[in-house]
């Protein structure tokens, strides 16, 4: 079992062929847990390596359309993600065009089940719009904003995997609301934020000058992911909790603090006090301390990325980690508090993401 294991997740020996593999049949949905982001991240790298594309180069749509669909998926990447679209600004033109193409699809495929038509979406939706993906990355795209990401597919390696990881993420918000183990629960950050970190990969691109095996990149790409989902979670639990009645927060941790789920639910102040209480400090205390260590666990990865990649990357690692900064600075007060980063903090870690980018840790 193990062996047969090992050879699904490992790379394919024909790494350089030029046809696409984008699935092996029936395997994907046979995977559980951590098998599921090996998986995608060894097609990924198959793919990357061998700068494979998924669509024929020269995929053409109906006269300037392209343009005005990159230009609009621009548009929305600045509206939604202004920190995102400012550290596009030093990719190539082409790469941040590919960027935009692939935040809309995600931004478009998480709003199915989060955004203002949520209620109404069912499994068949998310079936329609995994139908349309895979129609995408087949050089047929539905609408021009799915262009641009069939346009995206025909210029960089990307390998629709983690997109299908990604769908199936949202799915697992359709059905499920409690995550019993920190495994259960790493598989859904995988699938909805580690999958981002392997869309964006191919299009990043390495330092030129490594020579080193694309894996430990790519693990580090994903514990980016993996942090930032975890710190996202760590920061909603007051709003998951009372308007959606979601639990993240593994409920074996939860029992070993002594904290019930009905707890979580009504919020964790200390009747006489109103304070936090100290079960649940200790309880956030643990998780933050966890969800550091993943940022950690990227940070040897992004000097190993092209240059021009490691400011938007640095960026978004620094941000994103202060929000964990900003709970404990709240007393762990994620009920009634929610942790955000001010703009003069974001602006004073901006020059700083540049400064860590200019001096890769070899040279600091
Ligand atoms: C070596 C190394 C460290 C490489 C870096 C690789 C890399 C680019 C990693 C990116 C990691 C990253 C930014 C992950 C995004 C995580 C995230 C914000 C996921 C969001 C899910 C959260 O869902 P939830 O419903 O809990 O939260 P909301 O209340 O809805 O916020 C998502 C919403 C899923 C959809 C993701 C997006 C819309 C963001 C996609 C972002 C990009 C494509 C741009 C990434 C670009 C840069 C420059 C980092
Ligand atoms: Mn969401």
């Amino acid at each position: 079992m193990a062996v047969a294991r090992a050879t699904l997740l490992r790379p394919q020996s024909n790494v350089s062929s030029s046809a696409p593999s984008s699935s092996a049949p029936g395997l994907p949905q046979t995977l559980k847990g951590r098998d599921v982001e090996d998986y995608a991240m060894w097609r990924c790298i198959e793919a990357h390596q061998g700068q494979r594309m998924s669509v024929p180069r020269g995929f053409k749509w109906s006269g300037g359309v392209l343009d005005q669909a990159y230009e609009k998926c621009g548009q929305v990447t600045s509206e939604y993600a202004k920190t995102f679209y400012l550290g596009t600004q030093l990719m190539t033109p082409a790469q941040a065009k590919a960027v935009w193409a692939v935040y809309v699809w995600c931004r478009r495929t998480d709003e199915l089940v989060d955004g203002p038509n949520a209620s109404k979406i069912t499994p068949k939706a998310l079936d329609r719009w995994e139908e349309r993906l895979e129609a995408l990355f087949d050089g047929k795209p539905y609408d021009e904003l799915d262009a641009a990401l069939t346009d995206t597919a025909a210029k960089f390696p990307l390998h629709i995997q983690p997109f299908r990881d990604m769908i199936e993420g949202m799915r697992m918000d359709l059905v499920k609301s409690r995550y019993e183990t920190f495994d259960e629960l790493y598989e859904y950050c995988y699938r909805v934020a580690g999958t981002v970190a392997l869309m964006c990969m191919p299009i990043m691109g390495i330092e030129p000058s490594y020579k080193g095996q694309l894996e430990p990149v790519y693990r580090a790409a994903l514990a980016l992911g993996t942090a930032n989902q975890l710190t996202n979670i760590l920061r909603d639990v007051g709003e998951d909790a009372y308007q959606r009645n979601r639990i993240y927060v593994p409920l074996d941790e939860l029992d070993k603090y002594g904290i019930s789920e009905k707890e979580l639910l009504t919020g964790l102040h200390a009747p006489t006090t109103g304070q936090m209480d100290d079960r649940w400090r200790t309880f956030m205390h643990f998780q933050i301390t966890r969800a550091r260590q993943y940022f950690t666990d990227a940070e040897s990865g992004v000097d190993l990325l092209a240059p021009q990649a490691r400011w938007p990357v640095w960026s978004a690692l620094i941000l994103y980690r202060q929000i964990l900064d900003a709970i404990e600075a709240n007393d762990y007060d994620n009920f009634s508090k929610r942790a955000y980063v001010p703009k003069w903090r974001k602006m004073v870690s901006l020059p700083v993401a540049y400064t860590r980018a200019l001096m890769p840790a070899r040279r600091r």
